[in-house]
């Protein structure tokens, strides 16, 4: 199961407590909304929860994974993988929902680092995670960009180092501008490919997703992506 580990890896086993925060299911996701399968949109978004939590608690390198959400079939569903899940407070937006769950990671593991993680990569791999993580591990705040090279997927942060989160739209330039180091990775694609639009979830779906998008995906029928890519050109 575990990568390889060696004696100068950095990241001791199950060091990281990740952060996810999860919109209520009905607001989340709008960006897919506006297309033929619109009505799934909800199911989707608890799929891509679902494969990012089971692939971060796969990854050797986490010890705990705490999802920030006020979404009761959500919490439920993600604490059966394994999770622990802590209400949304303040109710102040996603950078104080990571602040929120930074600070109840730490609470519960003095002396973790730790790392908040998008709830939307289906396509996220434990051994790509393992490596973000160890390169991670060396600096005291770093990040993750996103395929578009616009947003974040991953922002980290050592014992000691505040998380301070500027996620939302264009937060590589955000977190670059706050000092993070950003972690030039090119072999991650599943943690970098976030899901926002029809288009993104096609190049999921290309890099290959998690079971429970599978499934979810396989709703729309035979060839999803060729499907997808006709519906985000032509939303109803
Ligand atoms: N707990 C919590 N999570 C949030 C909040 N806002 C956004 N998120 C989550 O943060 C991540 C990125 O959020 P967004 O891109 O703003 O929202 P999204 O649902 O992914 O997509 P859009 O609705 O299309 O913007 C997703 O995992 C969201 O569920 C919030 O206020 N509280
Ligand atoms: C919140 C973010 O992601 P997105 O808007 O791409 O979902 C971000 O990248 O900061």
């Amino acid at each position: 199961m575990g990568a390889m580990r060696t004696d100068a890896d950095p990241t001791p086993p199950g060091a990281w407590t990740l952060v996810i925060p999860l919109k209520p299911l009905t607001r989340a996701k709008s960006r897919l909304a506006g297309a033929a399968r619109a009505a799934l949109r909800p199911s989707l978004a608890l799929a891509f929860a679902q494969d990012t939590v089971a692939a971060a608690l796969a990854c050797p390198a986490v010890r705990d994974v705490v999802v920030v959400t006020d979404d009761a079939l959500a919490s439920r569903e993600l604490a059966a993988l394994g999770a622990r899940t802590v209400r949304d407070e303040p109710a102040g937006g996603l950078n104080a929902a990571l602040a929120h769950g930074a600070h109840t990671a730490r609470a519960l593991h003095p002396g973790t680092p730790v790392a908040a993680l998008n709830a939307d990569l289906p396509a996220l791999r434990p051994a790509e995670l393992l490596r973000v993580l160890h390169s991670a591990s060396a600096i005291p705040r770093s990040f993750l960009a996103d395929a578009a090279g616009i947003g974040t997927t991953l922002l980290a942060a050592a014992d000691g180092t505040p998380l301070a989160p500027a996620f939302g739209g264009p937060s590589r330039a955000r977190h670059l501008a706050t000092g993070a180091h950003e972690l030039a990775l090119t072999d991650v694609p599943g943690a970098r490919q976030d899901v926002d639009t029809w288009e993104d979830l096609a190049a999921a779906l290309e890099l290959g997703v998690g079971p429970r998008t599978a499934d979810a995906t396989g709703l729309f029928g035979p060839g999803p992506w060729r499907d997808l890519r006709r519906s985000a050109a032509s939303p109803e």
